[in-house]
């Protein structure tokens, strides 16, 4: 699978149970359309809607499960249960949260990193931080993604997409760096494959018809 996204375009077809375009249908009709567009791998949340996008796109899926606990700031597939169910449904990769935040029930990201590379699945480390990605790097994983920058309070804050991470992961660690979090534009995108991005994850832009309409709306009441 990691030959097979080189270079390419993974769309990240998601919407919360609180977002207008919730359901699996429309998740599927997403990884549908991205297809059209030549997107060469799709990220997914919740057993139901890969279950759907698989049945409507032959194209690999990164899986997630986005569960809160109590005890925990981790979301993002954050147990050993989110795990099994997502094997389950026969994915190609997880991804997961591998930051060193406290994980619910003490678990450990090395813990899920053998269980599901011991399920002969990849898995995509998402970090927050340089020295997330080398921790990571370090438990074996298959490919780091920089998913969580912003978004973690000690992680680089900003609008745009974090290139410096990107480019820091890319120069001191010798595997996959994906791309992923905040990128707006087909010339952002390319230039996280210029500076050297296996490939790059496009959410919102793509999939968050609200956001994008929203960025319209505002550039009219200036
Ligand atoms: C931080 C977090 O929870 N990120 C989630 C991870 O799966 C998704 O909500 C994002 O849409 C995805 O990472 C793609 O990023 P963007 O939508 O910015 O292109």
């Amino acid at each position: 699978m990691l030959n097979e996204i080189k270079g390419g375009l993974i769309v990240s077809c998601q919407a919360l149970e609180d977002e207008p375009l919730h359901g699996s249908m429309i998740m599927a009709k997403m990884a549908k359309a991205a297809k059209w567009g030549n997107a060469v791998g799709i990220r997914a949340n919740s057993v139901e809607d890969i279950q759907a996008i698989k049945n409507e796109v032959d194209l690999p899926v990164i899986g997630i499960i986005k569960r809160e606990y109590p005890e925990s700031e981790v979301y993002i597939t954050p147990t050993k249960a989110e795990v099994n169910e997502l094997l389950s449904t026969g994915v190609d990769m997880i991804a997961i949260d591998a930051t060193n935040r406290k994980r619910p029930n003490g678990g450990r990201v090395d813990q899920l990193v053998r269980h599901i590379q011991a399920n002969r699945c990849l898995v995509m480390a998402d970090i927050s931080t340089f020295d997330e990605g080398v921790e990571a790097a370090k438990l074996g994983v298959d490919c780091i993604s920089t998913t969580l920058s912003g978004y973690t309070p000690y992680s680089r804050q900003q609008r745009g997409p974090d290139f410096h991470l990107l480019e820091q992961l890319v120069r001191e660690l010798n595997m996959p760096i994906i791309a992923e979090g905040r990128i707006q534009t087909p010339e952002e995108a390319k230039k996280a494959i210029e500076l050297g991005a296996h490939a790059v994850v496009v959410g919102s832009a793509i999939t968050r018809p609200q956001l994008i309409t929203h960025t319209f709306a505002e550039k009219l009441k200036q």
